[in-house]
């Protein structure tokens, strides 16, 4: 009998399927380099939080995902397809939402127009389609079963988004990107702007927002927001990948020091690393 047949086989480890990577990106503006050969791993299902200190590049990592900077090196993969984003709309084509600090709101309009603003739904019809006329009915519709499919209460849809709080319109932002993304949505400090209870109503959103099957990247300096509610956190520190941290087995101290630099990543426990 053949001994090789006694050698026990390592069960294989499940590949963790990645909706967006990237390897090495770089982008320079003149002496600057912002982004310097940056990698970047998000995982199907999950809220993984980048942070890093003022100046890290995240800012430009996340232009470099969104569409709004072309690196001048390095490859994106979606779904481990090679793509490249030549412009916002083309990454939005894509899939990819990105809800940014400034919130984009219309404040005079209502919630539904709001959600559908620049992709509203024509009535049917050439005619309609010809002269753009909105089938507000369907939109209002489509916005209330979006907006309790998220389980964010919201007394009417007809309401102008100016009568609402900070944390509600927050919510209208994130809200309109999780109707729209088909693979990432992407966060830039959702909840900078706003108090404890908004902060947490918008944090709940985003819980939904991963429950709903999309994957989130939330941009935040908010270190208990962060612990409280990433899977992963990527540590952006000098343009690159520090680190890729599990927030259920670090301290916020030690991810601190990570982010500072006070601590390398080669110092860490290799529990801690979840890359
Ligand atoms: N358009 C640009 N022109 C020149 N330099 C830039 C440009 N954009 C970013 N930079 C530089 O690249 C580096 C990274 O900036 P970036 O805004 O990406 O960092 P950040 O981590 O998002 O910072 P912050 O948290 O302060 O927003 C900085 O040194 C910044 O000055």
């Amino acid at each position: 009998m053949d001994a090789l047949q006694h050698v026990p086989v390592p069960a294989p480890v499940p590949a963790v399927p990645l909706v967006m990577e990237a390897r090495g990106l770089v982008k320079r503006y003149g002496q600057v380099t912002a982004i310097a050969g940056a990698d970047f791993a998000l995982r199907r299902g999950e809220i993984l939080a980048v942070i890093g200190d003022n100046g890290a590049g995240k800012s430009s990592l996340i232009k470099a995902l969104s569409g709004a900077v072309v690196p001048d090196e390095g490859q994106i993969f979606l779904d481990g397809q090679p793509v490249t984003f030549r412009s916002p709309s083309d990454a939005r084509r894509q899939g990819i939402e990105t809800v940014y600090q400034d919130l984009a709101v219309a404040p005079a309009m209502t919630i539904a127009e709001n959600l559908f603003l620049g992709r509203e739904i024509l009535k049917p019809g050439p005619l309609a389609r010809l002269l753009r006329i909105v089938d507000k009915k369907k939109m209002h519709g489509e916005a209330v079963r979006h907006m309790q499919g998220l389980q964010f209460a919201i007394k009417s849809m007809s309401q102008p988004v100016e009568t609402l709080s900070g944390g509600q319109r927050q919510g209208v932002a994130v809200a309109r990107s999780a109707a729209f993304a088909r693979h990432v949505v992407i966060m830039d400090e959702p909840t900078a702007a706003l108090g404890v209870r908004e902060g947490n109503m918008v944090l709940d959103l985003i819980r939904q927002v991963r429950g709903s099957g999309l994957p989130v990247i939330l941009i935040s300096h908010n270190m208990p927001h962060v612990f409280e509610i990433a899977d992963r956190i990527h540590v952006h520190r000098m343009g690159a990948r520090a680190a890729v941290l599990d927030p259920r087995k670090i301290s916020m101290a030690d991810t601190v020091s990570v982010m500072t630099g006070a601590l390398r990543p080669d110092q860490l426990s290799a529990d801690v690393l979840a890359l």
